[in-house]
């Protein structure tokens, strides 16, 4: 039977979905804008020339990519043969947010609509902020905004230290954020409030996907910086997924990085902490090496959406996608019969796309192993025909939702 290795590549979308209008994104295209800043020689900061992703090739990336926009990425030609099974999938939720991309692949899409804190400023009904205010004792929060992560410390970092005020700010995505120092204000207090926060909210039936911790360390606007302790408060998915699938007859759902609080720790039965792609990667062969058969090895490489898609930095994009093309090779090589390997997003993030948020795009669908014939799978109606695969492959119950391609 072998195993299922999903490469959950965060934001690595590859062009508009035939929805993005409704999400302001026609004409987003994560993987094409990447791949023509690097040919324009306009991606040249650590890195250098035509984005270059040799084996992510061979698995039929700039074909799939072709597929989804009609048009090759800039200098992805490769035109020999491939040896994955590969297409592209639209997206059957309704946001474009982490826990809905990654609930549908697993086989759960999310249908339903999210609460969403849509004003830029005094994002937060005052009451809830002032109830959460008098139930963890803190002594005010600062922001109460629409931000990206990285700038609010820029602005309110010296604040929040001198005040001890947390700082609480949202996106376009349905989530509630708290910033606040690992040492000034204490990193277990930080996850107190966090936990209060996503108590209060489930009882007041505010339908809000995460509640974030995001602390931090350093003590000047230009050396703070976030530390590897995020934590992301999930409601758990909203029906059985292929993981829980896999856990109820026994066998083993291992998490590397976030994924395990993304599914609200439903379905994981071991999670293993990473911080950074290739510290992400090197989890992930150690987990190939020891996992036995029938098991899902499930990492999230996080760094494409939080470092390079948000900050809006197309040249780290493009070099961490050079640094991942490249590690490739030595997974395939631990792979035994029966393994597939899945590498998909969960959305995209355009990084040169105005403002910080994600976009509507289609994802990447590739699979292979050792003994798998490749191919074009084309156009995939739902992220969920990843999961309904591994639930063939692992022979497994059917899903509700998704179509095999194995
Ligand atoms: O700007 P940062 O804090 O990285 O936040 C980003 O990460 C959050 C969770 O994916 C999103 O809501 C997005 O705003
Ligand atoms: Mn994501
Ligand atoms: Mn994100």
């Amino acid at each position: 039977m072998g195993r299922a290795i999903i490469l959950m590549m965060d934001s690595f979308g590859v062009g508009a979905a035939a929805d993005a209008e409704k999400f302001g994104d026609v004409g987003a295209n994560t993987l094409g804008s990447i791949a023509r800043a690097c040919a324009a020689g306009e991606a040249e900061k650590g890195r250098t020339g035509p984005l270059t992703l040799p084996n992510l090739e061979r698995k039929g990336l700039g074909l799939l990519a072709e597929g989804s926009t009609g048009q090759r990425p800039a200098g992805l030609d490769y035109s020999g043969p491939i040896s994955a099974r590969y297409g592209y999938a639209r997206e059957l939720s309704s946001g474009k947010d982490t826990p809905s991309g990654h609930w549908e692949m697993a086989g759960v899409p999310v249908l339903f609509e999210w609460d969403y804190f849509t004003a830029k400023e005094n994002s937060f009904p005052a009451d809830f902020l002032d109830e959460l205010q008098a139930r963890t004792g803190v002594s005010g929060f600062l922001g109460n905004c629409h931000a990206s992560g990285t700038e609010i410390l820029v602005t309110l970092g010296d604040e929040h230290i001198r005040t001890g005020k947390p700082i609480v700010y949202t996106s376009a995505d349905s989530v509630f954020q708290i910033a606040a120092h690992e040492e000034h204000f204490g990193l277990t207090r930080l996850l107190d409030l966090c936990q209060a926060a996503r108590e209060l909210l489930d009882e007041r039936q505010m339908n809000v996907g995460r509640v974030i911790a995001r602390p931090f360390l350093g003590e000047t606007p230009d050396t703070f910086k976030r530390t590897g302790n995020r934590r992301d408060l999930a409601v758990p998915p909203p029906g059985k997924t292929v993981l829980k699938q896999l856990q109820e007859v026994g066998g083993e759902v291992i998490s590397i990085g976030k994924i395990a609080d993304i599914y609200a720790h439903d379905g994981i039965t071991q999670a293993i902490k990473a911080t950074g792609n290739e510290a992400l990667f090197e989890a992930t062969m150690e987990a190939v090496k020891s996992a036995p058969d029938r098991s899902i090895i499930f990492p999230n490489f996080v760094d494409f959406d939080s470092y390079y898609g948000h900050r809006r930095d197309v040249s780290g994009y493009a070099a961490a996608l050079e640094v991942f093309d490249a590690m490739l090779p030595r997974l395939e090589a631990i792979l035994q019969p029966g393994d597939r390997v899945f590498i998909t997003a969960d959305h995209g993030c355009d990084p040169t796309w105005p403002g910080t948020d994600h976009t509507r795009e289609h994802v990447p669908v590739i699979c292979f192993g050792p003994d798998l014939e490749g191919g074009n799978i084309g156009e995939r109606g739902t992220f969920a025909d990843i999961g309904q695969s591994i639930a063939a492959h692992l022979d497994l119950p059917p899903l509700s939702y998704g179509k095999s391609f194995l």
